[in-house]
């Protein structure tokens, strides 16, 4: 298991004070910035590109930023990624013609890779690619909005998935993003996550350090 990280999904900040934001979570607490690119394509919302990813490393931010892709087609975007300063970069396979040639592709411009499967996408996917990849990053809800409601399926699929990484003997991340909240984050941990995405959680909150040491406490509890 790897230590545990608490990820801010931006797609809930204000973002006419994004800087601010990202400041005020990572002096709260939190370990990276979740960076939710969405593309009214293949999901139907319209989010931020590498444009503002540069601008947050040019505003100072120097924790990792994990760029969250839901967009097609997938390849075209990456190098500009990479160069804006992300530091992991995961897709939807679904959104590749070539997941491989995808990872690769990634990996090569010096990032972490990772394949997001959405809550109706089978983990064989990754079958042939968990040998090759960082991280896998299982949606809890279905993409394109923050504030959607946890499905529970997505507890199943973490203890499916956790066997997988766990039996490959490699260091891959198990990160969950959707719904996740104060008040389930322990039964998501339990599960098998170890990097958790949480956007209107904390977002929403009136005590942003209060917020994350209470879901770093909870997941802490289950590791006891
Ligand atoms: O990828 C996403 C949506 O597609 C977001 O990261 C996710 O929804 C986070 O928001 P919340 O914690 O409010 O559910
Ligand atoms: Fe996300």
């Amino acid at each position: 298991m790897q230590s545990t990280v608490i990820a801010p999904s931006i797609l809930s900040a204000n973002f006419a004070k994004l800087g601010e934001e990202v400041d005020a979570v990572l002096a709260a607490g939190a370990d990276w910035v979740h960076f939710d690119v969405m593309d009214n394509h293949y999901v139907p919302n319209l989010t931020i590109g590498p444009l503002v990813c540069e601008a947050l490393r040019k505003h100072g931010v120097t924790a990792p930023i994990d760029v969250h892709l839901m967009v097609e087609p997938v390849d075209r975007i990456v190098p500009d990624f990479a160069k804006a300063g992300a530091s992991m970069i995961t897709f939807h396979p679904e959104a590749s013609r070539h997941v491989h040639r995808t990872v690769q592709l990634i990996r090569s411009l010096g990032c972490q890779a990772g394949i997001v499967l959405n809550p109706a996408t089978p983990v064989d996917v990754l079958d042939y690619v968990l040998a090759d990849i960082d991280m896998v990053l299982l949606m809890s809800v279905n993409p394109g909005f923050g504030g959607q409601a946890f499905i529970p399926s997505a507890l199943d699929k973490l203890r499916r998935v956790r066997s997988m990484i766990d039996a490959s003997g490699r260091a891959v991340r198990l990160e969950i993003d959707g719904g996740v909240k104060a008040d389930n984050i322990a039964e998501i941990a339990a599960a098998g996550a170890d990097t958790f995405v949480a956007g209107s959680a904390i977002f929403n909150a009136p005590d942003y350090a209060g917020i994350i040491a209470t879901m770093k406490a909870a997941v802490a509890g289950t590791r006891r």
